[in-house]
């Protein structure tokens, strides 16, 4: 299979690129990792970038694409592993735990709007008490009943996989002073997560990152 030539741009951090990465890792697909400082993002590429933010997947030098989930989407449907299910049943489930990953990660996210430090700790409070325990059992109980239990993996494993190992374990648990190994209460999304992290190129990505 021949590919564009890729190049991705985002910080040096997982959150919104990290599933893109992966994806283009299980595909065998190359691509260039480009991580940019804020500084160099906000004096070069704003102003160009479609919506000026990032992640930009640069595609031949030429057509730049933008829109975390969109990119995902496109990188899932165009290599030899179909991330992005054809089936439109199973592109929903994908899309669903895209949804609801990215609830959490705003709920995690929103504690931010807070400057008033009395009230950043209340809101975190609640977030560890209710918001996610809630969220999380949410989650669990959609992977119980919807996600297969074969190999396969879909942007939306992807998706799990990340809420664990990126934003909610390194930002939003050390925020709320959740232990790290949170989700490992919830059977389910841990499977996800081990079948996700079990696939050897995303064993192999893991050990160079
Ligand atoms: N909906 C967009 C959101 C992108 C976004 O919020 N990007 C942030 C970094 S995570 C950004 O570029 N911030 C810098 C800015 O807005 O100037 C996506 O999913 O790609």
């Amino acid at each position: 299979m021949t590919f564009p030539k890729f190049k991705l741009t985002y910080w040096d951090a997982k959150i919104r690129a990290e599933p893109i990465r992966l994806a283009f890792a299980i595909n065998g697909i190359p691509f260039e990792d480009e991580r940019v400082s804020r500084e160099h993002f906000a004096a070069e590429l704003k102003q160009s970038a479609p919506f000026g933010q990032v992640p930009i997947l640069t595609v031949d030098d030429k057509l730049v694409l933008a829109q975390s989930t969109a990119i995902l989407r496109y990188v899932g449907k165009i290599g030899p592993v179909k991330l992005y299910p054809e089936d439109p049943i199973k592109a929903i489930i994908a899309d669903q735990l895209i949804s609801h990953v990215q609830d959490i990660e705003s709920a995690l996210g929103a504690a931010f709007v807070f400057t008033d430090l009395q009230q950043r700790d209340a809101y975190r409070a609640n977030l560890t008490a209710n918001v996610l325990p809630t969220r999380l059992k949410q989650l669990d109980e959609f992977i119980a009943q919807h996600v297969s239990q074969s190999d396969e993996i879909t942007i939306g494993d992807l998706y799990v996989y990340q809420l664990n190992t990126g934003f909610l374990t390194t930002t939003g648990f050390a925020f709320t002073g959740q232990p790290k190994n949170s989700v490992a209460g919830f059977e389910h999304i841990q499977k996800v997560v081990e079948k996700v992290k079990s696939h050897p190129a995303v064993a192999e990505w893991e050990a160079r990152h």
